[in-house]
This record gives structure tokens, C-alpha cells and sequence, in this order.
């Protein structure tokens, strides 16, 4: 396939299935071989009931998965870049610079507090400590965390809370491309609107996206085109 450069993320003949060698050996197919491409300013939103295979093609994506066939691109300076095939230290690369992931969970690291937590991944990429700071408190206040919690490790924040820490980490660093595995899953509605709202601005900076959101108004608020995950079965036929 040829691309022209707006094409941030694609997916080539994607398939994946699980085999539970535990449980008898047990085969799981999940994903029919997929393709898709998502552009620039772009949010797609993966639809499909449950157990569809969603958030299995999310990690296909960012190469916690290997996919059985096919294959995951992703622009990285500059060039499309073969994420599935790639090695260890490339993969970490892309994910450092090129594609954010607000998964479920937020990976608490001990004894680091929320505000350091939420700077980190911008002093990685070398921006100076007082901007990382701006810009990791500007996004905690907007995500309603208290300032007196920002020294705390997130550790024994509620549910909530750690999402929107989970949130603020990735969002503090403008991403070319981002998934977004059902960010506001666990928010109320004056969260849920913040976090519409920065994904939104993500889009207009031309930022690409792949979002699971169950909510109904937030994929109205969000989704500019749909994605059908598409069932192994299915594709086999
Ligand atoms: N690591 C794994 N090992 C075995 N099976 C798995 C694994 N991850 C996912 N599955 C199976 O793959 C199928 C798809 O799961 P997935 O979580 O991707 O669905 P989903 O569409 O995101 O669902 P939901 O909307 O309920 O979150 C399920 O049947 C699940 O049991």
C-alpha cells in the first residue's frame, strides 16, 4: 500500500487470536484481518459490541500485542514505520515521541508524586524543567486535581483520579498520534467535558486518534468517522 503524508496510523491485514495453552490449548479468534488508515486531525472511534476485539486492536497498535498476520504503521519522524516488526528499543522510541496510549489503568510508579509523574515524559523528550511544570500543573488544574495532591504518588487516589493522572501524563505531551482506551470511563460529567475538550484540541493540532468511548454524547462530541472492528470469523468467511 502506498500512503500519501497526511496517513498517520495503518493497520495492513491485521488478525490476531489467542491461544490459551493453559486452559487445553484453548483458541480465542479475535480480529479479522483489518486494514485502515487514520489521517491527521482524524478520531476515529472503534466500534463493535463487546468482547469485539477492541481493546485487543488498540494494543495490536502500540505492539503490546503481536498480531498473528499483518502488520501496524506508524508515522515516526516523518516516515511510516513498521511498529509490529520493530525491535524493542524502536518500539520504545515511537512510544516515546510518536504515539500516546491512556489505557485503562494508570502505572503508578512508587513513590513518585503526581505532579513529577505527570512532568516525566516531558523532561524525557528534554523540555526544560519550568515549562514541564506549566504545563503538568495547567493540565492537573484543568483535570480538577487538587493542587494540595500533587505532591502525593497517585497510589491511593480513588479510581477517578488516577485516571485523570493518567489522562494529564499523556496529554501533556502533544502527541502526533494517540489512543485513547475509554478515557472518560470512569468520570464525572464536568471531567468527562474537560476530557472531551482535550481531545478535541489534540485534533486541532492535528493530532491522529483512535478512541474507544462508550459514552454516547462523547462519541457524538468526538467521532468524526468509525471504525468496525471487524470479527476473525467474519473476515475468514
Ligand atoms: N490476553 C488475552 N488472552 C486471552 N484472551 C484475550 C486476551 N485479551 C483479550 N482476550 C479475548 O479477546 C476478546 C476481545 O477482548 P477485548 O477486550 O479486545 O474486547 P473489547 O471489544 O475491547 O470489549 P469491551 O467493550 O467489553 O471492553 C475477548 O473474548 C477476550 O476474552
Amino acid at each position: 500500500m502506498t500512503y500519501d503524508d497526511t496517513v498517520m496510523i495503518a493497520a495492513e491485514g491485521l488478525a490476531k487470536s489467542f491461544t490459551l495453552h493453559l486452559q487445553g490449548a484453548t483458541h480465542i479468534p479475535v480480529l479479522g484481518r483489518m486494514d485502515f488508515a487514520v489521517r491527521a486531525g482524524e478520531c476515529a472511534i472503534l466500534d463493535g459490541p463487546s468482547g469485539a476485539g477492541k481493546s485487543t486492536l488498540m494494543r495490536c497498535i502500540y505492539a503490546n500485542y503481536l498480531p498473528q498476520e499483518g502488520r501496524v504503521l506508524i508515522r515516526h519522524d516523518g516516515d511510516l514505520t513498521d511498529i509490529t516488526h520493530a525491535e524493542p528499543r524502536a518500539i520504545l522510541d515511537i512510544r516515546r515521541r510518536s504515539l500516546g496510549y491512556v489505557s485503562q489503568f494508570l502505572r503508578v510508579i512508587p513513590r513518585v508524586g503526581t505532579l513529577d509523574l505527570v512532568m516525566e515524559p516531558l523532561l524525557t523528550l528534554g523540555v526544560a524543567e519550568a515549562e514541564a511544570k506549566e504545563r503538568a500543573a495547567t493540565l492537573l488544574s484543568r483535570l480538577r486535581i487538587p493542587e494540595r495532591m500533587w505532591r502525593l504518588p497517585p497510589g491511593t487516589f480513588s479510581g477517578g483520579e488516577q485516571q485523570r493522572v493518567n489522562i494529564a501524563r499523556v496529554m501533556v505531551v502533544h502527541y502526533p498520534a494517540l489512543l485513547l482506551d475509554e478515557p472518560t470511563a470512569s468520570l464525572d460529567a464536568d471531567n468527562r467535558q474537560t476530557v472531551v475538550d482535550l481531545v478535541t484540541e489534540a485534533c486541532g493540532r492535528s493530532a491522529a486518534i483512535v478512541g474507544i468511548f462508550h459514552d454516547a454524547a462523547v462519541r457524538e462530541a468526538l467521532g468524526n468517522r468509525t471504525i468496525t472492528v471487524t470479527p476473525y470469523e467474519k473476515a475468514a468467511a
